[in-house]
């Protein structure tokens, strides 16, 4: 990890990374008044990594407001406003990110900026490490890792629960970004418990696909399909229509995840969203039969999709699946990783430019 703490001009920058999350279990409940659905998941972090560093823009903005702690020397650029801060994106995918004021990097900098009652303009640099549109929370490890490094940045000092509490502002998804590892999620997905017992490793291929999809698109077609009661290829015929399974309690996947037999925890898999992924994305069906042929435990669309999760016995197990679907070409890029790792964490903050803080990214 580079250990960019200063900036080109000298003011101080502090990086922090956030995991992706995948999820073993996604039940989802019917439509709420207020958009949303009710989940009951289980997530999981795994070793693929958004890398967020936030600065002060100009000769160390760090004075201003709140952020005199931790920030920078110097006169300190002030007044400038939110609207002047920098936002760069670098890695795969990124001319789909925004770099506007809606980029969620930036919303959870505007929000910490806000509380620390700060004006201090700050740059924020975001390298994508998870697809973008891809169902493993891209967007919101970037939030996740904004809210850790802007907090150190403005001197804050939330703690864990407070930067949870804010991330669930910004996203369902976020606080467990923040929070990594694995864990229950209910509500909308923002309320945790950490299951402290499942801790085995686990070895996944994951098939990027090349367009992603929407959110809100994957759970509104889900919506559609129960309403119709059809199944998603429209098989059923006038009157025999069928309800869409719905995903049973995790008690038995949560008990599995205490062991170490990777089958066992196959065999307990379930997506809700993925009829909806698949109904929007009929060629997903292709790529999930594919890792099946190659002989994964078991094959799933990771949340609202499109990319696909394998799950295997072990690291050479995975290898061989992923250089079987890699070379079937139904993926536009094939990955094997690994979980559960920790939540989003500083990697690089020395005002007095020596090592970083050394926090394993594993979190054991
Ligand atoms: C599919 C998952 O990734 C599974 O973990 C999440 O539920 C999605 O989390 P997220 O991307 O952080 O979603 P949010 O930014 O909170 O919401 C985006 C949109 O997704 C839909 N949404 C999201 C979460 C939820 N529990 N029910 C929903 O219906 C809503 O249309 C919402 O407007
Ligand atoms: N920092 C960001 N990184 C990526 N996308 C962002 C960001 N901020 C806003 N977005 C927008 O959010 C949309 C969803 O992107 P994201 O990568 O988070 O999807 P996702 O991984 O499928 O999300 P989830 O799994 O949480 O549902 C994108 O279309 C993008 O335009």
């Amino acid at each position: 990890m580079p250990r960019d703490v200063f900036t080109p001009d000298g003011a101080r920058a502090v990086t922090a990374v956030a995991p992706a999350k995948i999820n073993l279990h996604l039940g989802v409940g019917d439509a709420r008044p207020d958009g949303y659905h009710d989940l009951l998941t289980v997530y999981r972090a795994v070793d693929m990594w958004e890398r967020v560093t936030v600065s002060f823009v100009g000769d160390g903005g760090g004075a201003s407001g709140a952020a005199g702690r931790g920030g920078a020397s110097g006169a300190g650029a002030r007044g400038a406003g939110p609207d002047d801060d920098e936002i760069t994106v670098t890695g795969p995918g990124a001319p789909q990110v925004p770099t506007d004021r809606t980029n969620l990097a930036a919303r959870a900098v505007d929000l910490l900026r806000e509380e620390a009652g700060s004006d201090a303009r700050i740059a924020i640099r975001i390298h994508k490490g998870v697809p973008v549109a891809g169902g493993m929370a891209g967007g919101s490890a970037d939030a996740a890792a904004a809210l850790v490094a802007t907090d150190r940045l403005l001197g804050l000092g939330l703690g864990r629960a407070a930067l949870e509490e804010r991330a669930a502002r910004l996203g369902s998804d976020v606080p467990f970004c923040v929070r990594g590892g694995t864990a229950l999620g209910t509500g909308r997905g923002e309320e945790l418990a950490t299951l402290l017992h499942a801790r085995a490793e686990q070895h996944v291929v994951v098939a990027l696909a090349d367009d992603g999809l929407s959110t809100p698109r994957v759970f509104a077609e889900l919506d559609r399909l129960r309403a119709e009661r059809v199944e998603p290829e429209g098989a059923a015929r006038a009157g025999a229509a069928r309800s869409l399974p719905r995903a049973g309690g995790v008690e038995p996947l949560v008990e599995a995840l205490a062991g170490d037999d990777p089958a066992a925890v196959a065999a307990l898999l379930a997506n809700d969203l993925e009829p909806a992924a698949l109904s929007l994305r009929p060629a997903l069906r292709k790529t999930l039969r594919t890792g099946q042929e190659a002989g994964a435990l078991h094959g799933m669309v990771s949340g609202s999709g499109p990319t696909c999760l394998f799950f295997c016995s072990d690291r050479d197990h995975a290898i061989a699946v992923a250089a079987e679907i890699s070379e079937s070409g139904v993926a536009r890029e094939v990955r094997v990783t690994r979980g559960p790792v920790g939540g989003a964490h500083i990697v690089s903050d020395d005002p007095s430019g020596g090592a970083g803080t050394g926090v394993d990214p594993t979190g054991k």
